[in-house]
């Protein structure tokens, strides 16, 4: 096997295994340099990618590597010539991964804890989904409550618990998080997560071996089932077939079944009309995009738990800059992270923006809800804002509200100072060159911006 053709084969393995951001940033950068019958080379950009993947990921590369080639192999982590460890900058304001204490948590997803309970069922459960670890906001307050709940009784109330959510909104780390709990409730309770993929995958290796029995018993012998992504189920007749007898089994035997799904039953297209009811008959729990303070929350825990320091600021930049996935949010902040590490500039809000190129999904927002958000924020009445008082605390907030305006619609500078009461559109220019001048120069300014530009795309949304 080349050298080419083996590293080929171990990305793609990788990057099944490992969240998106860890990939990309870790190991995509990565190159296989040279290859012996026991050592395998892999170059680094730089001394900083060579520490953390040595620290955190030589492992599971040891690991993969070894099922390419079929037996183990050495693997030793170089840098690109020219670099050398002691580059490590000591005045970086962020903490290097080496110096920073990190505990044995990697930095994305992929650390798996595996539980063998007697009758082979399995829990692969990532270590790092647990309770303590999501924050609860508003968005997701009852699926949490309900998934507490599951661990604590199984069986009991919500049976099935039906999480449903968009893509990266926290369901399976809810999911697992009720593993773990019961787990350390009940260390005996037979746990099995499994998407559903692997689900259908054990069911046609079954079916291939003739082995059906075990199958089942495998799965139906669990006191806790978490299946993940269920909508995969869709058309997949033979699946559904064996997941409705599986999950009769379960639930007349008080068992607890937990699904997670992007869309609610009903929504799941070809999906038999027995399973559609019966994934409805515990609780549906949705889990909705974060708002401002939660995703301000998420990041700063996650800053905590890794020993980071973060500036308000910058948190609250790329919080507001990544609203609707936190999956996103987080391989923002490891991209910001790697950024400021490697280039060894301060971490400021200037300094990243360049590498988070957010995700921009432009909603055109209506001037009413420019209006209200002004009005509720500066707490001056609507007719203020289209009146003629040049009280400071009103103009100054009109002003906002114009600037606003220009960027948050396709109004035209006459269509704003209409909705504003009949302003002049050079009013109206004048306006948005001061603020945006204030905004320059005033970090308070752009903060209030960036609160009020969120605030705006929020409503916006949610009325889309
Ligand atoms: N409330 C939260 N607090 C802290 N971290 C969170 C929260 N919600 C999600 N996360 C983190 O966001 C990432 C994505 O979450 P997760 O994989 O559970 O999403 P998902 O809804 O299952 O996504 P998908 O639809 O792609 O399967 C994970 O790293 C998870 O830990």
């Amino acid at each position: 096997m080349t050298l080419e053709n083996l590293w080929t084969q171990v990305l793609e393995r990788l990057q099944i295994q490992l969240s998106r951001p860890t990939f990309e940033t870790w190991i995509k950068t990565a190159v296989a340099e040279q290859l012996d019958d026991n050592c395998l080379v892999i170059r680094t950009p730089n001394p900083f990618a060579r520490n953390w993947l040595q620290k955190y990921y030589i492992k599971t590369i040891a690991e993969v590597v070894q099922e390419v080639v079929g037996h183990p192999i050495d693997i030793h982590i170089t840098i690109a010539q020219g670099d050398d460890a002691t580059t490590d900058n000591p005045d970086m304001f962020w903490p290097l991964p080496s110096q920073a204490n990190l505990s044995d948590a990697p930095p994305e997803p992929q650390a798996v804890a595996s539980t063998s309970s007697s009758n082979g069922a399995r829990s692969d459960l990532n270590s790092k989904y647990v309770f303590s670890r999501l924050v609860v906001g508003s968005n997701n307050r009852m699926a949490h409550a309900a998934s507490l709940a599951v661990a604590e009784s199984p069986g009991r109330e919500f049976n099935p618990l039906f999480l449903c959510g968009g893509v990266g909104l926290g369901k399976t780390h809810l999911m697992q998080a009720i593993g773990h709990y019961r787990l350390e409730i009940c260390s005996t309770s037979r746990i099995v997560y499994v998407s559903t993929e692997q689900f259908t995958n054990d069911l046609i290796t079954a079916i291939r071996k003739d082995s059906r029995q075990s199958f089942q018993e495998r799965y139906r012998a669990v006191d806790v089932l978490l299946v993940d992504d269920i909508q995969f189920i869709e058309g997949k007749e033979y699946t559904q077939e064996e997941f409705f007898h599986t999950f009769n089994t379960l639930h007349e035997t008080g068992k607890q079944v937990v699904l997670a799904s992007d869309r609610p039953p009903n929504q799941i297209p070809r999906l038999q009309e027995r399973l559609c009811s019966r994934f409805s008959m515990g609780l549906i729990a949705d889990i909705q995009p974060p708002d401002l303070e939660t995703r301000m929350a998420i990041l700063q825990k996650k800053a905590e738990y890794e020993n980071m320091r973060l500036p308000r600021e910058v948190i609250e930049y790329i919080a507001s800059s990544y609203t609707n996935n936190i999956r996103e949010l987080e391989g923002a902040l490891i991209r910001a992270v790697a950024y400021i590490s490697i280039s060894g500039l301060p971490m400021t809000v200037e300094n990243i923006s360049p590498v988070l190129n957010p995700p921009v999904e432009k909603v055109e927002a209506s001037p009413e809800a420019v209006i209200l958000a002004i009005a509720e924020t500066f707490d001056v009445s609507v007719d203020d804002l289209k009146g003629s008082s040049r009280r400071r605390e009103i103009s100054v907030a009109r002003q906002i509200g114009m600037y606003l305006m220009r960027h948050h619609t396709d109004l035209s500078l006459p269509k704003i100072g209409e909705e504003f009461g009949g302003k002049d559109h050079t009013t109206v220019m004048y306006s948005c060159d001061k603020i945006a001048q204030l905004k320059e120069n005033d970090p308070s300014m752009a903060q209030t911006l960036r609160q009020l530009g969120d605030r705006i795309n929020h409503a916006s949304q949610t009325r889309k």
